[in-house]
């Protein structure tokens, strides 16, 4: 059966990455969270001087963006895909809040992005792939067959993200997951390289009150569906 290239992006915290591996997994295909390489360079950035205060030294990045390997190993504990960077597991750093409250800023490089979007284009060249990301419908497939747009409310989106952080012990605090939310929606659609944008050829999923396994069977039959067309 012929393979096909399956983009999944969305709003920050509504569930894409959740969908997109659970997907692969069950199909075969390759899972690549894109947001995990933005993250992984903002990591990089974080440990390299590159930030001083708010302000990003970009001449500096640039020269070492080069230096950046970012790659994806499954962990056979979780079953998912762990990122590694410049060889070193990164997996549990990249998802911290500092990160997440610094990712935006450097997702907006342009010298970035094009360098990620080499990389992932390069990921799916085979195709038989599940990216999810912000640009992935638009920008790094836009042939895509399935291509899926997730929203949902940030209020619901922070809540989500509040109750994983509480699970797994960690400190959290409702209103500042709330707020880095928003700032990133807010930076990741009003950037001027790949902003974010539901693709003309998309399918919208507001999963604000779908359940986990609901959305899994409506993207396991948008599959079937395209996959049947297809082949
Ligand atoms: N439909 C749903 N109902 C309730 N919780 C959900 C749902 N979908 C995902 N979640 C939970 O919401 C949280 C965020 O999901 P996930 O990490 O998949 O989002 P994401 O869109 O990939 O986020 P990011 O943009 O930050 O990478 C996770 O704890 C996940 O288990
Ligand atoms: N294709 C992408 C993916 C992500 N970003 C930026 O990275 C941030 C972190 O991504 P998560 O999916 O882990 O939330 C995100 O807020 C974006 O700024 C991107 O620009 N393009």
């Amino acid at each position: 059966m012929r393979k096909i290239t399956i983009a999944i992006d969305g709003f920050s915290s509504c569930g894409k990455s959740t969908m997109a591996k659970d997907l692969a997994r069950e199909i075969g295909y390759i899972y690549i969270d894109s947001g995990a390489m933005y993250r992984a360079v903002t990591l990089y950035s974080m440990e390299n001087g590159i930030f001083q205060g708010d302000r990003i030294d970009t001449e500096k990045l640039k020269s070492l963006i080069k230096d950046i390997h970012i790659f994806f190993r499954l962990n056979p504990e979780t079953g998912r895909p762990d990122t590694y960077l410049n060889g070193i597991n990164v997996e549990n750093k990249i998802r911290t809040m500092e990160v997440s409250s610094r990712v935006s800023p450097i997702a907006a490089l342009d010298f970035v992005r094009e360098a990620m979007v080499a990389q992932q284009q390069e990921m799916g060249k085979a195709k038989g792939i599940v990216m999810d990301g912000r640009d992935i419908g638009t920008t790094v497939f836009p042939d895509a067959e399935l291509k899926i747009f997730v929203t949902a409310s940030p209020e619901i989106r922070a809540q989500r993200r509040y109750d994983e952080l509480k699970a797994k012990g960690e400190e959290a605090s409702f209103d500042e997951i709330l707020e880095n939310v928003k700032q990133r929606d807010y930076i990741d659609q009003n950037r001027e390289v790949s902003p974010l944008r539901k693709a003309s050829d998309a399918l919208l999923l507001d999963n604000s009150h779908l359940t986990i396994s609901q959305q899994k069977e409506w993207l396991a039959e948008q599959f079937e569906r395209v996959i049947k067309e297809k082949n």
